[in-house]
């Protein structure tokens, strides 16, 4: 099943009296349980085709369909609807609350789904490696723990995408590691699609899919095994 469909996607960036075309006419399809690492240099506008795909971003031409309905015909509460059941996030930053627990960290995030018992809050904890963590604050855990509790707050309302920027870029080699197998697991074991921007062409063997971009264009889409 198709999940986004982009057709000739444009995205220009308005700076004064300047303009900025930073994706050129982008064609794309995803289905469900797709893994696709999105890779290419600095400035090649990976994170706004990411964001211009998910709706955190307008685009300024062509279009994307998600779900089956254009972006740009979502209301705002539809938006937000879909932002909250259907999506979830993950980013390089893992942007926790400080002063909540983990446990709190991802009960607070059900709540603008559907709000989620204790022990659907500790088997989502349990599933991306957590659960006996789960009454600790941010500080007390590392980058990488970090990471899989906003894993988990991405995952708390069963979203059929996961839309990832960059992230194990703050993450050391070992740490990246397993976020990403994690990420493998969580694609193959539960089918969530996810959507990955990444700098690092070795994470791309842990998704079926790569699109590397140049110059806001997708100059190759592979499968990666
Ligand atoms: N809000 C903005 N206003 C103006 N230009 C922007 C804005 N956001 C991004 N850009 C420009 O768009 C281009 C693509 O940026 P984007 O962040 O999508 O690239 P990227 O491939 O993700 O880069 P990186 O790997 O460095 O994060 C860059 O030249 C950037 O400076």
């Amino acid at each position: 099943m198709t999940q986004i469909k982009a057709t000739n996607l444009q995205k220009v960036y308005h700076v004064e009296k300047l303009t900025y075309p930073v994706l050129k006419g982008i064609d794309l399809s995803v289905k469900q349980g797709e893994f696709v690492s999105i890779c290419g240099p600095s400035g090649s506008g990976k994170t706004t085709l990411l964001y211009t795909l998910s709706g955190l971003e307008p685009y300024t031409g062509g279009s994307v369909v998600l779900f089956d309905k254009e972006l740009n015909l979502y209301t705002d509460s539809e938006k937000a609807k879909m932002r909250s059941h259907d999506i979830g996030f993950v980013f390089q930053m893992f942007n926790l609350i400080p002063n909540l627990t983990v446990y709190e960290n991802i009960l607070l995030s059900s709540v603008l789904g559907t709000q989620k018992s204790k022990s659907e809050i500790l088997d989502v904890l349990d599933l991306v490696g957590i659960k006996e963590n789960n009454d600790y604050y941010p500080y007390q855990l590392s980058g990488g723990m970090q990471q899989r509790v906003a894993i988990a707050r991405a995952l708390i309302n069963h979203p059929k995408i996961i839309f990832a920027d960059e992230p194990i870029g703050s993450l050391d080699y070992k740490n990246g590691l397993s976020i990403m197998q994690l990420f493998k697991k969580l694609n193959q074991e539960l089918n969530v699609t996810i959507i990955m921007v990444t700098h690092n062409e070795d994470t791309t063997k842990y998704g079926t899919r790569t699109l590397h971009m140049l110059d806001g264009k997708v100059i190759k889409d592979e499968n990666s095994n």
